[in-house]
């Protein structure tokens, strides 16, 4: 089971989704712990971009509730908001399964522009920022100085003048939620960020994202479909299937779980044991 003694973060009760005729998520409820990574697992079609999209404001939930707790004690009805409010006053970052980045501008320039909403703020919406007026300038050095840790952190400091489209593929996602990061987020959510990687690159981005929990006091909810990320860094995992939970706890919890293994090979819940027994021996047979 998840740890309840801990604070949450993020409160999901009874989403559900409909497209006409099909119910894409069905009266999810689950929540997401501060200093947590949760983990949103299931099959192909299972839903979790569609809540994803629900939290993030892209959708309108058919019906439920998804609740913000900031640090700060305020509370936000993500439902009800526009997305550009969900990520400047509820403080939810996203990033996409296809990498959305500005490809022609530069790897400092990806991380500015992420910072728009405190420099437009500092420069009181005037031109008084372009003369240099002191909030601005003290705005626009905090974002460069949160540019210049972030590029740090990710190792690209000696490609920060080179263009964003130019990074190798793995670069490219870590730059993606090194740009999510500048916004200042409380959860960060990820669209199956290690796509595409290969090992090295999937370890490199454990360990960003493990340093991200650690340090900056921001929660992570995370799609994801490669296991080896999913199970070594999440704190606690969510198993949708169908568009229902079909499982809710830890790793070693939602590994085991008969519903999971059953919803992952695509048999009935009756049928897993035979199916396991019959992957065991295989596997035997092709030991040498
Ligand atoms: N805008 C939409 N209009 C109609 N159907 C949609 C829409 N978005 C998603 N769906 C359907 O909702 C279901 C859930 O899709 P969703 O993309 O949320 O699944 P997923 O778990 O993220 O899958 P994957 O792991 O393949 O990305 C699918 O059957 C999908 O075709």
């Amino acid at each position: 089971m998840a740890d309840h003694a801990k604070t949450p973060l993020l409160t999901v009760e009874h989403l559900s989704m409909r497209f006409g005729g099909l119910l894409a998520v069905n009266d999810l409820s689950m929540t997401a712990y501060r200093g947590d990574i949760t983990a949103l697992i299931g099959p192909n079609g299972a839903g979790k971009t569609t809540v994803f999209n629900c939290l993030t404001g892209f959708y309108k939930p058919t019906e439920g509730r998804i609740t913000m707790h900031r640090n700060d004690g305020q509370e936000f009805l993500l439902e009800r908001m526009d997305d550009f409010r969900i990520t400047r006053n509820a403080r939810v970052a996203r990033t996409f399964q296809n990498i959305r980045l500005f490809g022609g501008m530069t790897v400092l320039e990806n991380l500015m522009i992420a910072q728009h909403n405190p420099l437009m703020r500092a420069s009181k919406q005037t031109i008084g920022g372009i003369f240099g007026i002191a909030s601005f300038k003290r705005a626009e050095k905090e974002a460069v100085e949160k540019a210049e840790y972030w590029l740090e952190h990710i190792n690209l400091t000696q490609r920060a003048d080179d263009a964003a489209a130019d990074l190798p593929y793995g670069d490219q996602r870590k730059l993606e939620i090194a740009r999510a990061m500048c916004t200042g987020p409380e959860l960060l959510c990820l669209d199956e960020p290690a796509a595409g990687l290969n090992p090295a690159e999937s370890d490199e981005l454990n360990k960003l994202l493990l340093f991200v929990r650690k340090e900056c006091d921001t929660g992570i909810l995370l799609i994801e479909h490669d296991m080896n990320v999913v199970m070594e860094i999440s704190d606690h995992i969510v198993v949708l299937d169908y568009g229902v939970k079909i499982a809710d706890g830890t790793a070693d919890e939602v590994r085991s779980d008969p519903k999971v293994i059953a919803a992952y090979l695509g048999v009935e819940d009756e049928e897993v044991d035979a199916v396991e027994h019959e992957i065991e021996e295989t596997a035997a047979e092709a030991r040498p």
